[in-house]
């Protein structure tokens, strides 16, 4: 794959300033690519582009909703590729890059195409006719950890809203939006509708948010990049996404069936070796039943098979890179130092494995809400187990954070279940373990972000309301 090019207006093209990033393979520490680094002189000729194109005759919505199925169809041709790179970039086994990752991107793109179907885009109220035009020009800023997902819950909602996007994924997993660009390409998406240009943050990240005639950046990272990209942003008042870091705490109740809950909630932190901005890090135990909990979680850290990302068997792989296993190491120490009980995994490299950034399964239990553990996201295969008194302690613990994106509840008695859910400040409240759900909002209250994606909620930030006063009832 040749990611030395950027997609821009149409065509794949040299970047203004040769300049080059190397990826890095988590799993053996080899380069197993390059990728080229854009500057703001890109920046500017994408949004020349992005202009251009929005300047052309709108697509309708049937043509639109056209284009997003064949998006869909081409996704899927590709979908082994890009199950394959994801392996490569960021060490997630192959088995879980396929289901998980590559199958995720045409199954959002398939509910919005559905939701468009009954998407009110204007209606009349009194004398005025309201409208929902797109906002104009979109700037889409990607990170590493589930990055085709993310590309595509911005992606489809922005060209479903009749945007034009300029795209600039993580450069520590470029591969797959480079896939994602020639699937753009195939599908037969206008030229200047959707660009790709490669690169890291302080660069065309900041290109992109401060730039004029930029009108909306829409962002998933860290709560760190998120402010950068807010305050870069300000002077040009345009709209901020912010989709951010998370620490979500799940509740288990005292009538709950112990060993089940425990076990889907270890293996729920561990899923994608613990890089994922939702997933459960804060189990919250009644005092009473925390020994077994801690034994509970113990044994199953202990039965999950850290190895190679093509391994058969493997449940987890490396983390994404070297940065963050050494940043993991430093959080272990601290809850090491803070006085929170091991009860699984630790410090440095699992048994058998001689480099990689593999991390232990780890597991603390006895850790109290005010401690390091308890407060900051990690972003790795660590859990803390945090006791509590009563219901309502359990919740005050569980809004006790920075962040806000999603939380869970584990209990027999659904009425007492859903009440603490209506009590939690989160975006995204789980009860007792539910399916998945694309049709959801997504997003989070507080430091965890101000946005919401998928299916309709993701398309509404798009659109910018536009009422024609005076227009009449005809
Ligand atoms: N809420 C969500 O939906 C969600 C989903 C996935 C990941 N996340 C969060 O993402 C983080 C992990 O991803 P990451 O390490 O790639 O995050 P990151 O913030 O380091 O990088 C994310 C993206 O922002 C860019 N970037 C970095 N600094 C920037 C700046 N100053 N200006 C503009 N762009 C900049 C990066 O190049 C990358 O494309 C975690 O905190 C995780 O919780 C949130």
């Amino acid at each position: 794959m040749d990611q030395t090019k950027f997609y821009i207006d149409g065509q794949w093209v040299s970047p203004e300033f040769p300049r080059y990033i190397d990826i890095l393979n988590p799993a053996d520490e080899t380069v197993c690519g390059k990728v080229a680094a854009g500057s703001a002189a890109d920046v500017d000729r994408a949004v020349d582009a992005a202009k251009a194109a929005l300047a052309r005759p709108p697509l309708s919505l049937s043509e639109r909703i056209a284009l997003l199925y064949r998006i869909a169809e081409e996704m899927e041709k590709r979908e082994e590729d890009l199950a394959q790179v994801i392996t490569d970039e960021i060490g997630v086994p192959l088995w879980y890059a396929r289901k998980g990752h590559a199958a995720a991107g045409p199954a959002h793109i398939r509910i919005l195409c559905k939701e468009l179907e009954t998407f009110a885009f204007e209606w009349i109220q009194g004398d005025t006719l309201v409208t929902r035009v797109p906002i104009g020009i979109a700037a889409l800023i990607t990170p590493w950890n589930v990055p085709i997902n993310q590309i595509i819950i911005k992606v489809a909602p922005a060209l479903a809203a009749g945007c034009a996007t300029i795209l600039k994924p993580s450069e520590i997993a470029p591969g797959n939006a480079t896939i994602i660009a020639e699937i753009m390409e195939a599908a037969g998406v206008p030229a200047g509708l959707f660009n790709l240009i490669h690169g890291d943050g302080p660069e065309v990240g900041t290109a992109l948010s401060s730039h004029p005639e930029i009108d909306m950046i829409s962002f998933t990272g860290s709560t760190r990049a998120g402010v950068a990209v807010s305050q870069s942003a300000a002077p040009t008042v345009k709209r901020v996404g912010l989709e951010l870091g998370g620490k979500s705490a799940n509740i288990l109740l005292d009538d709950v069936d112990l060993e089940d809950a425990v076990t889907k909630g270890v293996r729920a932190c561990f899923m994608n070796s613990g890089q994922a901005c939702s997933a459960p890090t804060r189990m919250l135990v009644p005092h009473a039943l925390m020994d077994q909990a801690a034994g509970i979680a113990a044994r199953t850290a202990n039965s999950l098979t850290v190895g190679p990302p093509r391994a058969e068997g493997t449940d987890l792989g490396p983390v994404a890179s070297a940065a963050q296993w050494a940043r993991i190491q430093s959080f272990i120490e601290t809850g090491l130092s803070e006085g929170g009980r091991l009860v699984a995994g630790g410090p440095g490299l699992p048994e058998g494995l001689n480099c990689g950034a593999y991390v232990r399964p780890t597991v603390f239990s006895h850790i109290t809400p005010e401690m390091t553990l308890a407060q900051q996201e990690i972003f790795g295969p660590v859990l803390v187990l945090i006791g509590y008194g009563d219901d309502d302690e359990a919740i005050r613990i569980a809004n006790d954070t920075a962040y806000g994106l999603a939380a869970y509840v584990q209990g027999k008695d659904l009425a007492r279940v859903r009440a603490i859910g209506r009590r939690l400040r989160a975006g995204r409240v789980l009860l007792n373990y539910p399916a998945l759900d694309r049709t959801a909002p997504f997003g989070g209250f507080k430091q965890s972000g101000n946005g919401r994606e998928q299916g309709r909620y993701g398309l509404e930030e798009f659109l910018e309301y536009s009422a024609l006063i005076g227009h009449g009832t005809e």
